[in-house]
């Protein structure tokens, strides 16, 4: 895995022993799980304009937001980007119309 994913969900760990005026991520688990999921659908949303309006620095600052607001959301839920990779890996080489049909099977 990329080694900035790894060390931002150590310091999004770290994170959760401060308190909000000291940080950033403490203050988005002070707020709760709504708040860090709503935070998660406004960066989807400038994610989407930026993609549509075709400006490429502004599609990489957006993704990236939405990124961080979701690794923070798994940090909240005691998950961290290994898994959601090892998900990544495991579908690596899987036609994606196979997984749907498996899917259809098992879900
Ligand atoms: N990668 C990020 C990162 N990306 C975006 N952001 C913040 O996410 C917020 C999103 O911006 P918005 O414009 O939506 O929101 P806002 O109005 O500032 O925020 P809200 O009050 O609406 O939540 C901004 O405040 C950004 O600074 C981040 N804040 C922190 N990190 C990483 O997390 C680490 C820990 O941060 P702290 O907890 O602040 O020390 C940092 O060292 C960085 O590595």
């Amino acid at each position: 895995m990329n080694d900035v994913l790894q060390q931002l969900a150590d310091v999004l760990e770290q994170r959760k022993q401060q308190t909000a005026d000291q940080s950033y991520v403490a203050s988005l688990y002070a707020k709760g799980l709504d708040h860090i999921l709503k935070k998660i659908g406004e960066e989807a949303t400038e994610t989407v304009l930026a993609a549509k309006d075709g400006d490429k620095d502004k599609i990489i600052y957006e993704t990236a937001d939405l990124w961080f607001h979701c690794m923070v959301m798994l940090a909240d839920q005691g998950l961290g980007p290994q898994q959601v990779i090892s998900e990544l890996q495991r579908r690596f080489g899987l036609s994606g119309l196979e997984e749907k049909a498996r899917r259809g099977s098992s879900h």
